[in-house]
């Protein structure tokens, strides 16, 4: 099969992440295979049976490079190694400083051409100082266990035919903004049982004569509550990757990889790669197809992103194989795309020791909101054992990899933690190595979108139900599906957790045994803890979780179980908090309409701003520059964003998905909402105005009562719909959407209140 080849992208984003290594680690010494020890790390090359005059240290770094996994630009000094001066210059406490926590052992072969006997050593970073960290970190097991639902709840779970899966469309996200990370909490850790526990051992083992390998793993277990459906979530250090490694002769670079060679004083240079036939096979089975290319609007430099992504796990992460080998071990063969979020990949997969079907999904380590974002995941994820909340049976990281670039991706934000940044003066070596970070659940069969998509559309529908659809659902499936997500987030709320994006999409549904329905909440990428005041020694209930970052600031904060205290919402609301929104543009409550508004004038003004600079340069008018990162500011008082409850957000998104159940379409006001952000807003929005919409009677045997609603102020949106018969939906469940859509968060109701309402239990 030809090689493939990819194209690199541009190499001059100044954001990268960038660590170096000192040349003067690679050491032109004359001993065989000698290993030199030094403070921080342990590093030499025997180069004893290679020709030192033909050698170069480019052909140390090819070799040493790929079997690490790094991308990297290697600007070496020209000439054999034997023209080299014995000790080239380096810093070692940039490598002290950056490596040890990243670049676990790296194996090298030096293959010399003349076919004599190679030559190995390894370059090996004293074992961090992490165990005392981990003891510290070490607590008590999961205080959160499986709840029994309420007969209610059992009895309206409803015989459910599987369906097929239907593509969707993303709606538009509101990122957080910039975390700080000036603010972690060390607090003790506090837990309730003793499923809990951590191990650091050593393992050693020879492979061929010529070499020698020590591995030494970190790794973290968790055990759920007992018959819980959850595997233990291990985080492991890339030092159990590093192990399995390659190991790759200089003579015969067998194993390439998209390079991009550039320096400040060169051109840049793309270099073309060859890929292994499996990798190009697993590659094309993986890459979304022109299908869900069009369905997704992926764009070209997406789908780029999409491919390095993919070639960097399936080079780099020995828990992916490609190879269709059955192993008995943690191995996943991926088979296909599922869908993907703004900060990775989702694919579906096979866990080889027992066949089970998972969800893979990959989070580039691209800014430190993905880092974030990877965090508040697994913290949630820790804390959480009910049914109706996506278990994960296994998270890790791939090792620091060679994913090149992922475009529009600033590094360098205010949040970027500060190891993983690099330094930026002129070294000799500069790897890049962004991390993937994994996390693996169970495979579902489809989310709520493309449930309720492949019924309105009539296409491919498996759904056999005699009941009536306004529009949505058929509404006897409605109400089994709607019970058991509202059972999951009462479960989170009962914790203390805002999940942050209740939407359609991530809302999935599966037929279990005997034609079950069972439906989970998944993606806690926005999941928030909110500490009870009435309670001040209470702890947030997730387990502690351990990465590979090095320094990373989420896996020092104790209290708040792994989320950095700018994660932790204020009870009374977050009036002066930096996340003044977050979630799903569409599904934001009333109470932060305000919030949406005022950051898309912010957005405005910047772009405003922008076209300013740049017709100012071109007419060499001096136009002051915005410092980077400021807000830009009003004419007169600066609005503030408004106060929200992160509880009653998450009932009014329900309520809303409760909505597309049953119509089939979010309310006209939500669109309305998007379609100002999209856009952005003209006028200066007034400090702490709330979005407030009109609640309109729709037929005319509701007129009245739809009236009342509007007199009493009680629900923000038109229920129903332009041409649905809102009169045809059983009064109950009208009155339930009335109350989860209530304008005024206070008199929002709750989720026992939604559990107990007469609908869900009538
Ligand atoms: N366990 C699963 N089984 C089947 N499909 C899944 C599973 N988990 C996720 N998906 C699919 O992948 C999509 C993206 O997943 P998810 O929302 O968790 O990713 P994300 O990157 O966090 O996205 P977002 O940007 O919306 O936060 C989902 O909408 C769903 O269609």
């Amino acid at each position: 099969m030809a090689a493939a080849t990819f194209a690199t992208p541009p190499s001059s984003n100044p954001h990268r992440n960038i660590i170096r290594i000192p040349v003067s680690l690679i050491k032109n010494t004359s001993t065989s295979a000698a290993v030199a020890k030094r403070k921080a790390v342990t590093a030499a090359v025997s180069l004893a049976s290679v020709s030192t005059a033909t050698t170069t240290m480019n052909d140390v770094a090819a070799a040493i490079l790929p079997a690490t996994g790094y991308n990297y630009n290697y600007r070496a000094p020209t000439g054999p190694l034997s023209s080299q001066s014995s000790s080239i210059a380096g810093n070692n406490a940039d490598f002290a400083q950056h490596i040890p926590a990243i670049v676990p052992r790296i194996k090298l072969i030096v293959r010399p051409a003349n076919g004599s006997s190679p030559a190995t050593a390894f370059i090996a970073p004293s074992p961090p100082s992490k165990s005392s960290a981990l003891k510290k970190r070490k607590r008590d097991g999961n205080n959160a266990s499986a709840e029994s639902s309420p007969s209610s709840a059992q009895a309206a779970i409803k015989t459910l035919p599987p369906v097929v899966p239907l593509k969707k469309r993303k709606l538009n996200d509101i990122r957080p903004q910039a975390l700080s990370f000036s603010s972690v909490s060390t607090s003790p850790l506090m837990g309730s049982s003793s499923s809990f526990r951590m191990s650091t051992s050593s393992s050693s083992s020879s492979s061929s004569s010529s070499s020698t390998s020590t591995s030494r793993t970190s790794s973290m277990s968790i055990d759920l509550a007992p018959g819980s459906s959850t595997h233990p979530i291990r985080i492991t250090s890339s030092d159990d990757e590093n192990s399995t490694s390659p190991t790759i002769p200089i003579s015969a670079v067998s194993m390439n990889y998209p390079v991009v060679h550039s320096s400040s004083s060169s051109p840049i240079e793309l270099t073309s790669t060859a890929v292994s036939p499996q990798i190009q096979t697993a590659l094309a089975r993986l890459i979304p197809n022109a299908e869900q290319q069009a369905l997704h609007a992926f764009t070209p430099q997406q789908l780029e992103n999409h491919k390095h992504l993919l070639l960097a796990v399936l080079m780099h992460c020995s828990r992916f194989s490609v190879s269709g080998e059955l192993e008995p071990e943690e191995r996943y063969d991926l088979d296909k795309f599922l869908g993907s979020g703004a900060s990775g990949l989702v694919l579906r997969g096979t866990r080889k020791r027992d066949g089970a079907k998972v969800a893979v999904k990959l989070i580039a380590e691209s800014s430190s909101s993905t880092h974030a974002k990877f965090h508040r995941e697994l913290s949630t994820l820790t804390a959480m054992n009910h049914e109706n909340v996506l278990p994960c049976w296994d998270a890790f990281s791939c090792p620091p990899s060679c994913v090149p670039s992922l475009s529009g991706v600033d590094t360098t934000s205010p949040g970027t933690p500060p190891s993983k940044a690099g330094v930026t003066s002129q070294k000799n070596l500069v790897v890049h190595v962004p991390r993937v970070f994994v996390i693996v659940a169970p495979y579902m069969d489809a989310c709520l979108f493309d449930l309720i998509d492949q019924h309105k559309s009539g296409t491919g529908s498996t759904i056999s139900s005699d009941s009536a659809s306004v529009g949505g659902l058929p509404l006897d499936i409605v109400k089994p599906v709607f019970t058991q997500l509202a059972l999951g987030l009462q479960y989170m709320h009962a914790r203390g957790f805002v999940h942050g994006d209740i939407k359609d999409e991530n809302a999935l549904v599966e037929v279990v045994n005997g034609g079950r329905v069972l439906a989970r909440l998944c993606d806690f990428g926005h999941t928030r803890w909110v500490p009870r005041e009435s309670n001040p020694t209470v702890v947030c209930p997730s387990k502690l979780v351990l990465c590979d970052v090095p320094e990373c600031p989420y896996a020092i904060s104790g209290k708040n179980g792994g989320f950095l205290e700018t994660d932790v919402l204020n009870p009374q609301g977050n009036r002066n908090h930096p996340y003044a929104l977050y979630g799903t543009t569409v599904m934001t409550p009333p109470e932060m309409h305000h919030n949406v508004r005022l950051k898309a004038w912010f957005r405005q003004q910047q772009q405003q701003h922008q076209l300013q600079q740049q017709a100012a340069g071109e007419t060499s008018a001096a136009v002051p520059a915005l410092p980077s990162g400021a807000t830009p500011q009003y004419s007169g008082a600066t609005p503030q964003y408004s106060g929200f409850g992160g509880f009653e957000a998450d009932v009014w998104a329900l309520g809303l998905l409760l909505h597309t159940m049953v119509f089939g379409e979010l309310p006209a006001e939500c669109y309305a909402l998007e379609s100002d952000y999209t856009t952005g807003v003209t006028k200066t929005p007034k400090a702490g105005r709330r979005g407030r919409r009109k609640a309109v009677a729709d037929g005319a045997e509701d007129e009245a009562e739809e009236a009342k609603a509007k007199k009493a102020g009680t629900c923000g949106v038109r229920i129903g719909g332009k041409g649905k018969k809102v009169g045809a939906v059983d009064r109950r469940l009208r009155d339930l959407l009335r109350k989860m859509l209530a304008r005024d968060a206070e008199k929002r109701l709750r989720m026992e209140e939604v559990l107990g309402h007469a609908w869900v239990v009538g």
